[in-house]
């Protein structure tokens, strides 16, 4: 039997490698080199957005898959991987784990979260399912409808956390969702730098994810242009 994923990542490090169509790097060739790239580093999985993406990195890197489909639906502020539909896309290249927001925010079409989850399941038995969420209390309603981890991943990016960032109060949010549930947490979102990633793992957190530290350049190149600003 394959060990399943959740052990194999378990205290190491996730590499995001994402390029959205409005970003310089947006390609599936670009995005699987910097998913080699991560693998050479010693990363444990990837994650990364779009059928395509997924695909051409799954071709070239043997290491499992956190694959996400980020679409927009009129009306609702869920953006990953909000459906059915996104799943079942994702599922003809059978990634080992889905990740899908799981906020408390209206879904597209009305969809209850807790009857998402079931259908899932019910399709695909064998799939790993990573919940997304923004606060405590949505860590604890997905560990509680049967998701097989919980991230971080959406906390700072909705209307009700907007501003926070993961590192705030020596990682008090990460502390709390670790209080919270039972199931994996994985560090997600906003994590700088590899003492913070050491950090998130000595806190209590399966594993983490670390996404624009790592594979968007000019995101890097901002964070040392702002600290060689010298003043006036
Ligand atoms: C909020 C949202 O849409 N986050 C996305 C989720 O997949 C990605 O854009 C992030 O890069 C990823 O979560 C990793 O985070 P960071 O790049 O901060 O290390």
């Amino acid at each position: 039997m394959k060990p399943s994923m959740l052990s194999q990542i378990e205290g190491k490090l996730i590499v995001s490698c994402q390029a959205l169509d409005n970003e310089p790097l947006h390609s599936p060739f670009i995005m699987s080199r910097m998913a080699l790239a991560a693998a050479q580093g010693g990363a444990s999985a990837l994650r990364a957005n779009s059928l395509i993406d997924v695909k051409t990195i799954m071709e070239l890197v043997d290491l499992p898959v956190i694959a996400i489909i980020k679409r927009d639906y009129p009306g609702s502020d869920v953006y990953i991987t909000p459906t059915l539909k996104e799943v079942d896309e994702l599922m003809a290249v059978n990634p080992a784990m889905i990740a899908m927001d799981a906020t408390g925010h209206r879904r597209p079409g009305e969809l209850d979260l807790r009857a998402l989850v079931e259908a899932v399941r019910k399709r695909y038995p064998e799939l790993l399912l990573m919940a997304d969420i923004a606060t405590v209390d949505e860590a604890r309603y997905a560990a509680e409808i049967g998701f097989d981890c919980v991230g971080t991943t959406l906390h700072g990016y909705t209307k009700e956390t907007k501003g926070q960032i993961l590192a705030n109060n020596d990682c008090q949010f990460l502390r709390d969702v670790l209080a919270a549930v039972n199931v994996p947490v994985i560090a997600e979102g906003n994590v700088e730098t590899p003492e913070m990633a050491a950090h998130c793992l000595e806190l209590g957190a399966h594993a983490v994810v670390v996404g624009g530290a790592i594979t968007r350049p000019q995101q890097i190149t901002r964070r040392f242009v702002n600290a060689m600003v010298t003043p006036q």
